[in-house]
C-alpha cells in the first residue's frame, strides 16, 4: 500500500511571534511544496525495517521494528486519538536517532527525525515501511519547511491508517474531508511543537488549509481559523538571504524578552494584533478600479513596514534583512522578515503597477548581495493526497 502526499510552505504577512503570545497574525500557503511519499511493506516477515530517505539531504536512514518496539514499548496505536510527546519519549527518539551519527553538518535534522518517528509509530505504529520525503522549501528559513514536512507526513499516515479501514473498492477514491483535515492539522501540530518547542499553530494550519487565513491561538477555546477572500492578488518576491537561523531558539528568545518587559512587549504584541486586525480587512475590502487598489496597496505596504519595525523592537530582525529593507527602499517598494526572522527570507511586496524595469533592478542589487531571489504564488491549495 503507498500515498504520496504534499503540503505547501507558507508566508507570514503580519503577525510572525506575536501570535505566539496570542496575538492575531495573517498567513498564506505559497506555491512550494513538501511531499511524502509511504509505502507500507507487508508485516509477519524476518528484518522488518521502517525506513526515512531524505532525498534533498542525501540522507538514508533505516530501524528495525523489533528495535523500535523494544525502545519505544507498547503503545496503542489510533490515528484518530491525538497524543503528545512527553520528554521522556522525546529522550528515548533522540537515542534512537543519535545511533546513526548523523554527519554534524546535518544536525539541524535531528528535531525533524524525532518528530518522524513519532509520528510514524503513533499513527501506524511498528508497521514496516518506507517514507521518501523531497521538499522544494529551503528548510529553516520563516517558510514554513518544518510545518509542511510535518503536515504531509501527517496527512500520508492518517490516509494509510484510514485505506485500511475501507473496502477495497474505494481505495483509491481517498480524499481529505473536513474532520482528517482537522486531524493532520492537529497531528502537524504535535510534530510541530517537537520542532518548534512552543508553536502558536499557524504554520501547520494553513499548510493543512490553503488559501490566506487569519489566526489566533485560544488557550481555553479552540483557535480562531478564519479564511481570508483576498479581493486582489497579492504578488510577492521573497529573497532568501540565505543567513541561518532556527525558529525555536529565535521564539524563545522573544518569551525571554517578554518575560523581562512584560508590559512593554505585550503593548507591542497589542500593536501587532491591530496591524493584523486592519490587514484582514483590507484584504478582503473590495477595489474596483485602479485608484482604488493603489490606495489599497499603499496601506498595505504601510502596516507591513510597521510590523517589520516592531519585529526589529522586538529582537528578531538581523543585519541581512535590513539590507533587503534599505535595498528595496530605494525604489519606494516595502519589505519585511517573514517566520522568526533571524535571518531566512524577507517579504517584498510587488505593486501591480511596478515595471518589469524596477523589479529586475530591484531583483539584481539584491542578487549581488549574494541573496537568491523568488516569485511565488500566494493563496493557493493545502494538503493533497494522491493514491500512487
Ligand atoms: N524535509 C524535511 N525533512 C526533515 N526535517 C525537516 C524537513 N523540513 C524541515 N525539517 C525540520 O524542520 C527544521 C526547520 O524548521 P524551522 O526552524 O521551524 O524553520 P522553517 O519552518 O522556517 O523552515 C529543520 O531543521 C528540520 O529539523
Ligand atoms: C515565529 C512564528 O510565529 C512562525 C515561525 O515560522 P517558521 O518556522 O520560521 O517558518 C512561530 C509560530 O507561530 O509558531
Ligand atoms: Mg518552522
Amino acid at each position: 500500500m503507498e500515498v504520496r502526499c504534499r503540503a505547501p510552505g507558507k508566508i507570514i504577512l503580519a503577525g510572525e511571534h506575536a501570535v505566539v503570545h496570542g496575538a492575531a497574525a495573517i498567513a498564506a500557503s505559497i506555491d512550494l511544496y513538501t511531499e511524502v511519499r509511504i509505502s507500507l511493506h507487508p508485516s509477519g516477515q524476518e528484518n522488518e525495517l521502517l525506513e526515512v530517505d531524505l532525498k534533498d539531504m542525501g540522507l538514508n536512514l533505516s530501524w528495525p521494528c523489533s528495535q523500535l518496539k523494544e525502545v519505544l514499548g507498547d503503545c496503542s496505536v489510533d490515528g484518530s486519538v491525538l497524543v503528545s510527546c512527553t520528554s521522556e519519549k522525546l529522550e528515548l527518539l533522540s537515542g534512537l536517532v543519535a545511533q546513526k551519527n548523523i554527519p554534524q553538518e546535518s544536525v539541524q535534522l535531528n528535531s525533524g527525525l524525532y518528530a518522524f518517528l513519532f509520528l510514524y509509530t503513533s499513527i501506524l505504529g511498528y508497521k514496516p515501511g518506507k517514507a521518501v520525503v523531497t521538499s522544494e522549501l529551503p528548510m529553516g528559513s520563516g517558510l514554513g519547511s518544518s510545518a509542511s514536512f510535518c503536515v504531509a507526513l501527517s496527512g500520508a499516515l492518517i490516509a494509510l491508517s484510514e485505506f485500511s479501514l475501507k473496502t477495497k473498492e474505494k481505495k483509491d477514491q481517498f480524499s481529505f474531508e473536513k474532520n482528517d483535515l482537522e486531524l493532520v492539522s492537529k497531528w502537524a501540530f504535535e510534530g510541530e511543537k517537537i520542532i518548534h518547542g512552543k508553536p502558536s499553530g499557524i504554520d501547520n494550519t494553513v499548510s493543512t488549509f490553503g488559501n490566506m487565513i487569519k489566526f489566533k491561538k485560544e488557550l481555553k477555546t479552540t483557535n480562531l481559523m478564519m479564511p481570508l477572500n483576498s479581493t486582489t492578488p497579492l504578488k510577492m518576491l521573497i529573497t532568501d538571504t540565505r543567513v541561518g537561523r532556527n525558529t525555536k531558539s529565535l521564539v524563545s528568545s522573544v518569551s525571554e524578552r517578554a518575560l523581562r518587559h512584560p508590559d512593554t512587549m505585550s503593548s507591542v504584541f497589542n500593536a501587532i494584533n491591530s496591524i493584523s486586525d486592519e490587514l484582514a480587512l483590507l484584504v478582503e475590502s473590495p477595489a474596483e478600479d485602479k485608484i482604488a487598489v493603489s490606495e489599497k496597496e499603499e496601506k498595505l505596504m504601510e502596516l507591513m513596514q510597521m510590523n517589520q519595525g516592531l519585529l526589529q523592537c522586538i529582537g528578531v530582525s538581523h543585519d541581512s534583512i535590513e539590507t533587503v529593507v534599505r535595498t528595496t527602499m530605494k525604489e519606494k517598494l516595502v519589505s519585511k522578515l517573514t517566520g522568526a526572522g533571524g535571518g531566512g527570507c524577507v517579504l517584498t511586496f510587488v505593486p501591480t503597477l511596478l515595471s518589469a524595469a524596477v523589479t529586475e533592478k530591484v531583483i539584481s542589487e539584491l542578487e549581488q548581495c549574494g541573496f537568491r531571489c523568488f516569485m511565488v504564488k500566494v493563496g493557493g491549495p493545502g494538503v493533497q493526497v494522491f493514491p500512487c
